[in-house]
C-alpha cells in the first residue's frame, strides 16, 4: 500500500517532468499501480487508517507524486451536493473549458508540499475531460465545482505544474476576476 514515505515532495525533479503518456491497453502494472493510488485515496479517507498509517488526507492523487511519471491521476472525493465520485483515468486530457474562474476560497494544499502555501488558485470553472478508465474504456466527464478544481489540480502535475505556480503571489488573496468561490 501507498503510504506517505512513497510520495515524493516539492523540489524533486519528477514533480516538473512533462509525465509520459501511457500505452493503451494499460499493463497490468500500470494498472495496478492506478488501484493503489486509489486506495491510498480511500485509506487516507478513513480516519482509522489515516491514523494508524499517518496518511495525509487526499481527495485526488497524480501517479509523479508517487514518483512513477505516467499520465495517470486518481479522484475519491464527495462533491458539493454529497455526491461520491471516484474516477482512475489513464492519459486524462482537458478538451475543453470555460472561460469562467473559480477558486476554493480555503486555498489549495498538495500531499507534495510540506507546508502550506497561502493565496486562492484560479482555475478554469467548468472542464471537459476525456481518458480511459481501468477496464480500458474511454471516458467523458464534463466537471464543475470542486471536481473540476481537484481534477484540474491532478493534470497540472501530469504537466509538472503545482498548485501555488498559479498564487498571484503580489496579492494571493485577491477575489479572482468575478470567478466562482468554493467553499
Ligand atoms: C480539497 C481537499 N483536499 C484535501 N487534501 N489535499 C488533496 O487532496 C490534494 C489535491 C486537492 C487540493 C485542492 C484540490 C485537489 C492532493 N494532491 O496533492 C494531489 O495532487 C483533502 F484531504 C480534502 N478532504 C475533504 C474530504 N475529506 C473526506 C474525509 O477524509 C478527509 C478528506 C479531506 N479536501
Ligand atoms: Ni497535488
Amino acid at each position: 500500500m501507498i503510504t506517505m514515505k512513497d510520495i515524493i515532495r516539492d523540489g524533486h525533479p519528477t514533480l516538473r517532468k512533462v509525465a509520459e503518456e501511457v500505452s493503451i491497453p494499460a499493463s497490468k502494472e500500470d494498472k495496478q499501480i492506478l488501484e493503489s493510488m486509489m486506495e491510498y485515496l480511500i485509506n487516507s479517507q478513513d480516519p482509522e487508517k489515516a491514523e494508524k498509517f499517518e496518511l495525509r488526507g487526499g481527495v485526488g492523487l497524480a501517479a509523479p507524486q508517487i514518483n512513477v511519471p505516467k499520465r495517470m491521476i486518481a479522484v475519491h472525493a464527495k462533491d458539493e451536493n454529497g455526491q461520491q465520485f471516484s474516477y482512475a483515468l489513464f492519459n486524462p486530457k482537458i478538451l475543453s473549458h470555460s472561460i469562467e474562474k473559480s477558486y476554493l476560497t480555503g486555498g489549495e494544499g498538495c500531499l507534495s508540499v510540506d507546508e502550506a502555501i497561502p493565496g486562492f488558485v484560479p482555475r478554469n470553472a467548468r472542464i471537459t475531460v476525456k481518458g480511459i478508465d481501468l477496464d480500458n474504456n474511454e471516458v467523458k466527464l464534463r466537471l464543475k465545482g470542486l471536481m473540476a478544481i481537484i481534477f484540474q489540480h491532478e493534470i497540472d502535475h501530469l504537466n509538472g505544474v503545482m498548485f501555488y505556480d498559479h498564487i498571484n503571489t503580489e496579492a494571493p488573496y485577491t477575489p479572482v476576476e468575478n470567478a466562482i468561490p468554493i467553499d
